[in-house]
């Protein structure tokens, strides 16, 4: 892959590594020496086996964990804290409320960040509702909605309070087959109606081709990352498989 040059890169990651202190002595290096940069609004999906510090790595870049070495940079700031600008949506997007409609969904969002009164939050959310083609399910709770409705609302919720990055950590791993395609398709369709900057982690090879614009291939032992794609019409499933095959391989003998 291409380095960008400072004007492309919207996130860029130099030299990370994270470790988990174990105890007073001892510690784990769950990512060893990452680089990559992003431009905004690519599809960046992080694949690689169990293990290999995907979660880990996007907690950084939430700004939940701080990296123990290198820097995580957006628009060019060093992320040192969890922000607005950055929102994870979870497997099964359970984190709408129950209790609240669609649209309070979305409000309750906005009036958290105490940014917004009242009037200009209602108008807000409605905004976004309708980018994610909602508008008329606005009163609707999340046990009436498909799975793919109620990604619409979590990423809808993201947008308008500001996120510019959406962290997804193996949403669709769940799901069964067919429910996973449809809410791959749903997702490539929100992507493309209101754009944002994706970062997906998944441990399927199909899936990181159908969804990403970049794919980064990580291994094991240490985890680092081994290959850097761009995708495209060529790209194909038994070279990734192969790359990933192969370290694997290396790692067991
Ligand atoms: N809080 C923690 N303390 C100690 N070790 C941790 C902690 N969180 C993760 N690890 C270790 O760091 C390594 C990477 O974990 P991480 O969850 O980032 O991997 P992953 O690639 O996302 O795995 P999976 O695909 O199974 O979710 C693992 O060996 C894990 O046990």
């Amino acid at each position: 892959m291409t380095q960008l040059n400072k004007e492309d890169t919207f996130l860029s990651l130099e030299d990370v590594s994270i470790s988990y202190e174990i105890d007073e002595k001892k510690s784990y290096k769950a990512i060893e020496n990452v680089d990559f940069q992003i431009k905004q609004f690519e599809r960046l999906v992080l694949l690689g086996p169990s293990g290999c510090g995907k979660s880990s790595l996007l907690k950084a870049i939430g700004g939940f964990i701080k990296p123990s070495h290198g820097s995580i940079k957006l628009r060019q700031k060093i992320i040192s804290k969890p922000g607005l600008d950055r929102a994870f949506v979870f497997q099964e997007f359970d984190q709408l409320l129950a209790w609240k409609t669609v649209l309070e969904n979305v409000l309750f969002a906005l009036s958290a960040t105490k940014k917004i009164d009242k009037k200009d939050a209602t108008i807000k959310a409605k905004e976004f509702l309708k980018k994610v083609n909602l508008s008329s399910f606005k009163n609707n709770y999340p046990h009436q909605l498909s799975g793919g409705m109620k990604m619409r609302v979590a990423i809808a919720r993201c947008l308008a309070i500001g996120a510019e990055v959406i962290l997804m950590d193996e949403p669709f791993a769940s799901l069964d087959a067919i429910t996973r395609k449809k809410m791959q398709d749903d997702l490539l369709e929100l992507w493309k109606d209101t754009k944002f900057t994706m970062l997906f982690v998944t441990h399927s090879i199909d899936e990181a081709i159908k969804l990403g614009s970049k794919i980064i291939i990580f291994g094991t032992n240490p985890s680092q990352i081994l290959k850097q794609i761009d995708v495209n019409e060529f790209t194909s499933k038994d070279e990734i498989s192969s790359i990933m095959h192969k370290n694997q391989t290396e790692y067991f003998i």
